[in-house]
Order: structure tokens, then sequence, then C-alpha cells
């Protein structure tokens, strides 16, 4: 399996080096070349698989050679066993058509650790081999750099530095990720918001001498393997759900467009998959898209649901590659005039062809709380990201789409305490093995917008430890 880029300019790479790599030199995203796709009977195959099992088989249409026979499932058994249920994500029916796929039991408490637990164990295997050494930097709204964290704190051939914007996060969100005291961590807070941690990175990658010099990789959603670990929840949803015989739709709360994204990806592999319905926040942007092909940046603004707070979202470079034919030339073009004048220049006959498959609304705090007061009053506890996400399955399920409607729950409630105490009146509590969390020294240092200024903290850390 070999990957290009969206933008069309660098060279085709294989699946340990799109690992590695994480964003491509050109700026853009890989992509496989060509998409494995399953017929009727090997879905049928998968379903009553355990989860590792089925995450395995499903990844490993995207992994080629790199991992030897048996390496990879014994990767996703190892990554999936710390998770708190059997199930690993298991679907709770809220209604006669609705189920939450419950995404948020692993270690961190948020889907992320679906991709990581397993990035972390893949960067392991390979580095080993190759006997080399790599510094991560990340940016997060709050919940990637947690999972990050967990998934490479004390790891012998890696470095980790997280960017989160300062006073943008919910406190266990930055608890999680500040508590960690390992050597090969740092945590830096950044005077902006998500947006700017994000460019941040992305411009620490495009400045060749310095990713070379550090040996920069990603464990954001812009490294394809995040995405392809987060196919395999779609998979099993759906094939409990009935599929291949029977169609389901996805609802998903979105802000950098990764995991709808793996759902994308899911479709195209061949699982009947009827609709895509993306909650967001206030900060609108993909839904204006979807509704009215406006794709114009606006301030980011916080809300309740920190984690979505994002205007530029990563990912929808790789759907626009897809919906302009694959033509990087003009990928290329389009994500450089939304940097240019922050506004995107989609085409109408690109956008019309999405329109059909994908819905969105922006959900307000006032509505995420009354979705979150609904669904309590319903016995289901959610955090405001998944209330975002029902909030969107009711308002545009097409009234067609008589089809069950999965909706990712992609926060444990009790990573937003406040927001839910808020709606409800109930506190959830932290489980067990987080109990001690505000008791934890914190240490993160805080950082101007200013990538000099990152860029020599990124480099005094791999140095400390290289
Ligand atoms: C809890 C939660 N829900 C939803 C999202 C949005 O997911 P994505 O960025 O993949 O669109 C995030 C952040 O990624 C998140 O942390
Ligand atoms: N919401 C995310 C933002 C980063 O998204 P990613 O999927 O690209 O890592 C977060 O919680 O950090």
């Amino acid at each position: 399996m070999r990957y290009v880029s969206t933008r069309g300019e660098a060279a085709p790479r294989d699946f340990e080096s799109v690992l590695l790599a994480g964003l491509a030199e050109d700026g853009g995203l890989f992509l496989p070349e060509s998409w494995p796709t399953l017929a009727g009977e090997e879905w049928e195959a998968l379903r009553g698989l355990p989860y590792s099992d089925l995450a395995a088989e499903i990844i490993s249409r995207f992994t080629g050679d790199t991992f030897a026979d048996g390496v990879l499932r014994d990767m996703c058994r190892d990554a999936y066993a710390g998770f708190a249920t059997p199930a690993v994500a298991p679907l709770v029916q809220l209604d006669e058509r609705r189920f939450a796929l419950e995404l948020f039991h692993g270690p961190t408490l948020a889907f992320k650790d679906f991709a990581l637990q397993l990035l972390g164990r893949m960067f392991d295997h390979v580095l080993a081999r190759r006997g080399e050494r790599i510094t991560i930097v990340g940016a997060t709204s709050g919940d990637t750099g947690s999972a990050a964290i967990e998934a490479c704190r004390d790891r012998a051939n890696l470095d980790i530095v997280i960017l989160h914007p300062e006073g943008r996060t919910s406190a266990v969100q930055r608890r999680q990720m500040t508590t960690v005291l390992s050597p090969n961590v740092r945590n830096i807070a950044i005077k902006g918001d998500f947006d700017t941690c994000q460019d941040m990175v992305k411009a620490m990658f495009n400045d060749a001498p310095f990713r070379a010099e550090m040996n920069l990789s990603a464990v954001n959603s812009i490294n394809w393997a995040r995405i392809a670990a987060q196919i395999p929840y779609y998979v099993y949803a759906a094939l409990s759900l009935g599929a291949p015989e029977r169609e389901v739709a996805f609802a998903v709360p979105t802000g950098n467009f990764g995991n709808v994204f793996a759902a994308w990806a899911a479709r195209r592999m061949g699982l009947p998959v009827t609709a895509l319905i993306i909650g967001a926040n206030r900060n609108d942007i993909l839904a204006r898209w979807i509704t009215a092909n406006d794709m114009s940046a606006r301030p980011v603004t916080p809300s309740l649901s920190p984690s979505m707070d994002i205007q530029v979202s990563s990912n929808f470079e790789r759907l626009l590659f897809e919906l302009l034919d694959r033509d990087g030339a003009r990928t290329a073009a389009t994500m450089r005039a939304f940097r240019e004048t922050g506004t995107m220049p989609v085409p109408d006959d690109a956008w019309q062809g999405a329109t059909s498959l994908f819905h969105g609304l922006a959900v307000s705090d006032e509505d995420t709380i009354s979705e979150m007061r609904r669904l309590h009053a319903q016995g289901y506890l959610a955090d405001p990201h998944t209330a975002a996400g029902t909030a969107a399955s009711h308002a545009c399920a097409p009234e067609k789409v008589g089809v069950p409607i999965v909706i990712a729950a992609t926060a444990h409630p009790a990573k937003f305490p406040d927001a839910v105490e808020q709606a409800t009146g109930t506190r959830p509590e932290l489980p067990p093995h987080l109990a001690d969390l505000y008791a934890r020294e914190e240490r993160f240092d805080v950082l101007p917008n200013d990538l000099a200024a990152v860029q020599s903290a990124v480099r005094s850390h791999a140095r400390r430890n290289g």
C-alpha cells in the first residue's frame, strides 16, 4: 500500500514512512493511493470478532508489510486490553433509532485513546527496529494531548511536546497532561487558541531543516495512522447493527474533522453508511459549509465543548482532495486561497456532491445544555461534545433515513464536570485511576504565540533527552 499527498507534490510513501513523517513535505496530508474495499462476505466474516481482532483486520488493509504476521494483532490486543470494558466500544441504545457508541473507556477517557494507544506501540516497534529516535510535536484542544502523552510517556525512543491553548481546556483535560512528569514529556501552554497551536505544529513540519534536525513526528490526525486506527469502531458498530445487509448513519461531534473522516473512509471501503451527521458548536465553520458552502474562518470563541473550539479543520483537506477527484494541484490552490483570504473556495459541484451524504448542525451552548438535560432525564449522562452529536442527529437526520443512527460518544462526562453539573445537577466522578488527579503536581511552561520561542523549547527538550 502506497500513500500520496493531498497536494500532489510529495513522493509516494509506504505506511511506515507515513507513520513517521506525519505531514507530507509539500504541506499536504497523506491518503492511500487507492482505497481498499471489502466485499459483503468479508464484512460478514468480521462480525462477532473481539474488538481488537476486528481492528487488526481493518488496519492491516493499510499497513502493507510494515508489521510481520501477527504483530499488528498482538499490538491491538495489548492496546485495547487496558480499556475499562471488555466490549472496548460498547453500543448503548438511546431510543428506538439511536445508539451511543461509547468511545471513552480508554485510559484518558476520550476517543483519542483508540488510535493513540496503538500509535504509541507502533512507534516503539518501528523505531526499535530502525534504531531511530523521534521528537513528536502535537497540538491539542484537550483530548489528543492527554491521550498522546499517556501513550508515549516513558518510551525510550521518543520525546513528546504538546501545545495546548492556555486556559481553554477543561481543568481535568489540562491536569491529565500537565501532571505527567515523565522526562520525555513536555507541556507548553500557548497564549492563543487551538488553531494557533495547530498552525505552529504545521509550521514546524514545514520548516525542513528543523524537521530534519528534530526528526519530527505527529500524533495529531494529520498523521494517517490516526485515521486508520479510528475506522474500526465504525465498522464494529455497523456490523453489530446488521451491516452489511443493513445501512447505518453516523452522527459525529466534529472539530478537526478526523473522526468523521474516519467514518467517511469506512464508507469508502464499502461499509453501507447512508448519512454522516456533523455536530459542531458555536465555532460553526463546518456546519456553515455543509448547509451553505460557506467555509469562512471566524475567530474561535470558547464554548462548553472546548475540544471542538476549532475553525481550521485539518482533515477537511482530505475530503476536499476526494471531492476534487484527487487533483493535488487544485487542492493545494484551494488550501492556499483559504490561508490567504480566510475563505475556502470549494467549487459548487464538489459541495453539492457532498451534501447528499453530509448533514450538519451548529449547537449553541444553550442547546447543548438542554440536550444534556434531556438525555439525563432519559437516563443517559452525556458529555457536552456527545450532546452536540445527539442534538445534530435529531435536527439533521433526513426523514428518509430509516436506519439506525450511531452517535459517537467521544468523551466521558467526568472530563467536563462543570458543564455536566450545570445541565443535570449531577457532578460526574473521575474513575479510580484518576481519582487523585487534583492532588497531583502540575508542570508546564507558558509561551507566547512565537514560533521561534516554541522551536527553541522543543529543541532543548529533545537535546536534554537525546
Ligand atoms: C471529546 C471530543 N469530541 C469531538 C472532537 C472532535 O473530533 P475531530 O477533531 O476528530 O473532529 C474532539 C477533538 O478532536 C474531542 O476531543
Ligand atoms: N479536539 C482535538 C484537537 C486535535 O485533533 P486531532 O484529532 O487532529 O488530534 C483535541 O482534543 O486535541
